[in-house]
């Protein structure tokens, strides 16, 4: 092992993950560089440095070990923390670097000013007109008001055309009137609404003139900026416990006879004029674009969220010993299992796959806003259906990694000392939010059925959806001969897609043929649909890995990321038997392809998945201290379980 290759040795560590890492065919610090992008790598080196330097930032007593009230409590001490710091640690205009920080020192369960920059700053960004903007979003930025996005309701969150929150435009007065009518119209889930907001960007169908408009977004003030108190003609609160996320506030809001400015409409796109005359945007979906820059920021996040459970499982797995394989032999490692390499390293190489597919779909979003604002709106469509495929594929895969890597630690991995629990219930609500998974892919089925159209009228399709136009492909798998390389394996999964998408839509085109109405002949075509969109993004993200990988330099990184292409390939392509042979090949690497993800054990947060590999010393520390420990019999035990068996005893005495 040459010296190059010591970034995770350090003494004293468990010597079971010493002799894995000396192991190492690479640089983890020179991998690190391609999973995050050789800047950010960088500085989340020098972020978590500034964070130990700050004890304050330092988590004060494990986050499972919290009631509600005490997470929701450390998640604003600390907020309040990194305000006196945050400029001084990060470049606040780098959605990265800062979402790395708020991982690091807050964690994944939620803090008070998550919406505050996912979504209530991207929306001003993108929806308000300049004048709106030096109202807002500067005081936003300098976080002298928090806000939140609310479009969802009790009874609507998918279908936003029937969102029940009205603005009526009242010319008189030059006002709008916001109402909540109906049980079902109370603003439902957004995120830090119910306790820490004071103000929100709430989606509400415009009437003027009785004349319904369809969503637009007005900036509402819920809270009083001195007193926090909830302003009048509002009611707020928080929406109870989740499966997980529960340092957040995710609130409800009723609005009743709320009058604001006509100016608190955003109106960089859709306006009204004082007289009532509307304005309709360039683009009539340009009020979604704050859901557009969340769905392409949660691929990189959903990417993370798997590296930590698969470098938790992973470790674990090399210093787990149970079991034989040679019986003459001492107990193995469990991750020498030919089972647990399988269920782990498919799930290491889609990490890999999303992140990349995450910087792109990152890079899309910002070359779509730059173009946006030279008054463009062509790359709006393609960017939809690029990331609501991306988004849909991505959370449900991730969300079956964290659950395999919670299963390969056996007993442990269901401790929340393992942490797993969190990580899986933060990573599947992401299958949910910025839109129900079934629901994008049809987003995107819609896209795929316009492709194939303009294939039939004899167009040529350009970008992702070119390959649908290419004829005169290959029809099996069995056609493909190994010694072509990584793009034969690309072709074939082109075939598949591309063969997938001319079934939809031809069922599509039957059903209509039928005499069925559209709605209905998509309605019986969705399986098949959600089929080919699937696919669809599973070549992009293929394909995406591929031409990464290509422009690697470092050659020991390039050969590593390419073991983990052929695996991505084959595990996603062929059948299962096959990738039993790349599987062998990462083996050596194993802990380091995890150590690469650089994820420090602050940002961590669990014992089994500790950097020095110390778990059985620190499983016991933890049990220890648990609340419950404090007293040797609970209060609660004296109060109800005691005199029930005493009372028992009484009566079989009798
Ligand atoms: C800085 C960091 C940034 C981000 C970090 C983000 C995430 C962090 C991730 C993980 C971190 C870890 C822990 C955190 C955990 C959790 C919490 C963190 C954040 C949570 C935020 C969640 C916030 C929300 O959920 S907000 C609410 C989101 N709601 C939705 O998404 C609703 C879904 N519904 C819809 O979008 C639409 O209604 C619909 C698309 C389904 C249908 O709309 P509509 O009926 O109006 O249209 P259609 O008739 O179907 O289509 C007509 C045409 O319009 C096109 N279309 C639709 N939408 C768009 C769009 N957005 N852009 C462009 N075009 C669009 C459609 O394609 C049709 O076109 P056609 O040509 O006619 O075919
Ligand atoms: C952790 C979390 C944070 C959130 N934060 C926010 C926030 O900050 N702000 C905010 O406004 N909202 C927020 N939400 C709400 C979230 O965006 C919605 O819950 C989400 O968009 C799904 O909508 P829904 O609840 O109406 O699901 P539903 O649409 O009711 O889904 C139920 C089922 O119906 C199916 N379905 C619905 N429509 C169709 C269709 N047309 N075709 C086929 N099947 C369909 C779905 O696939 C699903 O199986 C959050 C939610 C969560 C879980």
């Amino acid at each position: 092992m040459s010296a190059h290759l010591n970034a995770a040795l350090r003494e004293g560590d468990n010597p079971e993950l010493t002799e894995e890492r000396r192991k190492a065919t690479f640089d983890t610090r020179k991998l690190a560089d391609e999973f995050f992008g050789s800047h950010l790598a960088r500085r989340r080196r020098e972020i978590a440095k500034a964070i130990d330097a700050i004890p304050e930032l330092h988590d004060t007593k494990p986050l499972p070990f919290m009631t509600r009230e005490e997470k929701v409590e450390e998640a604003a001490r600390k907020v309040f923390t990194l305000s006196k710091h945050i400029t001084d640690i990060v470049d606040l205009s780098n959605n990265r670097e800062t979402q790395s920080l708020n991982e690091m020192v807050i964690g994944i369960e939620g803090m008070p000013i998550s919406l505050h920059f996912a979504m209530f700053i991207p929306a001003l960004q993108g929806q308000a007109d300049d004048e709106q903007k030096r109202e807002w979003l500067d005081r936003a930025i300098r976080m002298e008001i928090i806000g939140t996005y609310a479009q969802t309701e009790l009874g609507h969150g998918t279908n936003l055309r029937m969102l029940e929150t009205t603005a009526t435009y009242d010319k008189q007065n030059k006002e709008f009137i916001l109402n909540s009518p109906t049980l079902t119209s109370l603003k439902w889930w957004p995120g830090n609404m119910g306790k820490s907001c004071n103000y929100a960007i709430v989606v509400a169908n415009l009437i003027i003139d009785d004349k319904l408009l369809g969503p637009h977004s007005f900036m509402v003030q819920l809270r009083d900026e001195n007193s926090h108190e909830t302003m009048p003609n509002i009611q707020i609160g928080d929406i109870g416990p989740k499966m997980a996320y529960n340092s957040s506030d995710n609130g409800f809001l009723k609005l009743s006879n709320l009058r604001i400015p006509r100016r608190n409409m955003l109106m960089k796109h859709a306006k009204v004029q004082e007289d009532g005359t509307y304005k309709k945007p360039p683009h009539e979906k340009l009020a979604y674009s704050a859901m557009v820059h969340v769905r392409s920021h949660m691929i990189t996040q959903h990417a993370m969220l798997l590296a930590y459970a698969l470098s938790i499982s992973t470790r674990y797995s090399c210093i787990r010993r149970q079991g034989y394989i040679d019986p003459k032999k001492d107990e193995v490692k469990v991750i020498e299992y030919q089972t647990q390499q399988h269920r782990l390293f498919p799930h290491i190489a889609r990490a890999y796959a999303f992140a990349f597919a995450g910087t792109e779909s990152i890079r899309k979003f910002e070359i779509m806003k730059r173009s946006l604002e030279a008054g463009n709106i062509e790359l709006i469509a393609d960017l939809h259906a690029l990331t609501s495929g991306l988004k849909a594929v991505v959370t449900y895969l991730a969300g079956q990694g964290i659950e395999q890597a919670r299963q390969a630690c056996g007993g442990h991995g269901y401790s929340m000392a393992s942490y797993m629990g969190e990580i899986y219930g933060v990573g599947i609500a992401g299958c949910t939010y910025e839109g129900e998974n079934l629901v994008m892919m049809q987003q995107l089925g819609r896209y795929l059925i316009k492709a194939v159209k303009s294939v039939k009228e004899g167009k040529k399709p350009t970008g992702y959806v070119a390959y649908l136009a290419h004829a005169g492909q290959r029809h099996s798998l069995i056609d493909c001969r190994p010694n072509e390389g990584y793009a034969e394996h690309i072709r074939a999964f082109e075939h598949i897609a591309r063969r997938q998408t001319f079934r939809a839509a031809e069922r599509l085109q039957k059903y209509e043929n039928s005499g069925l109405s559209t709605e209905q002949a998509w309605n019986n075509c969705t399986v098949e649909l959600n089929r080919a969109s699937r696919l669809h993004t599973r070549l992009f993200i293929a394909c995406n890995f591929y031409e990464r990988v290509l422009d690697v330099e470092d050659m020991a990184v390039r050969e590593v990321l390419e073991d983990l292409l052929h695996l991505h390939l084959n595990y996603e392509l062929i059948d299962i038997a096959s990738y039993a042979l790349e599987a062998k090949k990462i083996r050596p690497n194993a802990v380091s392809l995890v150590d690469s993800w650089e994820i420090t054990d602050r940002e961590h947060r669990s014992v089994l998945g500790r950097r020095d590999g110390h778990v059985y010393e620190n499983l016991f520390k933890w049990a220890k201290s648990s609340d419950l420990n404090q007293n040797d019999v609970l209060p609660s035990h004296k109060k109800h379980l005691l005199p029930m068996m005493l009372n028992a005893r009484k009566q079989s005495k009798l």
